[in-house]
């Protein structure tokens, strides 16, 4: 499936211009089906994205938020994702969404992992949208290159779930959900930012390995289309 380009002027305009797509995605739903769920990624992106997406009018109280993916620390940590949406999406009228967590204080990821598949297990069937990131070794979620559990996580025939990964470049252990949870997002986005991270998106444009580059699997067999936001 090819991946459409959207590309915008400034780090504000694509952060403006991916909220407007996200909110009509989430209204759309909303209308459809009287209620709407997205998945969102963490890192240092999304933070603008967030914030912009907090100030649309939408029917919050019919949203659904979850995570692509989490490390495996308490939400008050400084590298939780949670943190991030709470502090920076879930804010004024938008705080009347529902956030689905990954983390749990369970004794193990692994624990964890299973808490969270169970409380999102109703949600994402598909996800009305899904926003992933993408790191400069070219993972997307927490499919790292070199990942633990990488294959199964790729792998279509591994159901739609959180599951654990652990890998050399991902700091914690991960929570992430499946490549199957979500390729078919009705609306699949890539939001990236910078000249670096558009030259990582040629690489995995490519011929190569899907194992080095994760991303690989979103661009070459995800069933939604993939729509790239990017600006310089
Ligand atoms: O580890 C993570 O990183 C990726 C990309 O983050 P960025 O800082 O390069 O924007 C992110 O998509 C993922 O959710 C996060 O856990």
């Amino acid at each position: 499936m090819t991946a459409t380009m959207h590309v915008f002027d400034s780090s504000a305009a694509l952060a403006e211009g991916l909220a407007g797509a996200v909110a009509s995605a989430l209204s759309a739903a909303i209308a459809t089906r009287g209620q709407a769920c997205i998945a969102v990624s963490g890192g240092s992106t999304p933070k603008a994205f967030f914030k912009a997406l907090s100030r649309k009018p939408i029917e919050w109280s019919k949203v659904v938020v979850t995570l692509v993916d989490e490390r495996f620390v308490a939400p008050d940590s400084d590298r939780s994702n949670e943190k991030l949406v709470r502090d920076n999406l879930l804010v004024d009228a938008a705080a009347a969404a529902k956030l689905e967590p990954l983390y749990y204080p369970a004794p193990t990821a692994e624990a964890a992992a299973a808490v969270a598949a169970r409380q999102t297990a109703s949600i994402g069937r598909p996800f009305d949208v899904a926003v992933l990131g993408m790191g400069s070794d070219g993972h997307t979620a927490s499919f790292f290159p070199g990942g633990s559990r990488l294959a199964e996580a790729l792998d279509p025939a591994t159901p739609r779930g959180v599951m654990t990964m652990e890998a050399e470049g991902a700091g914690e252990p991960r929570l992430t959900f499946t490549f199957s949870s979500l390729e078919d997002a009705r609306l699949l986005v890539l939001h990236i930012e910078g000249n670096g991270k558009k030259e990582v998106l040629a690489k995995a444009e490519a011929p190569g390995d899907e194992a080095e580059m994760p991303i690989r699997a979103m661009l070459r067999r995800a069933s939604s289309p993939l729509q790239v936001y990017w600006a310089p």
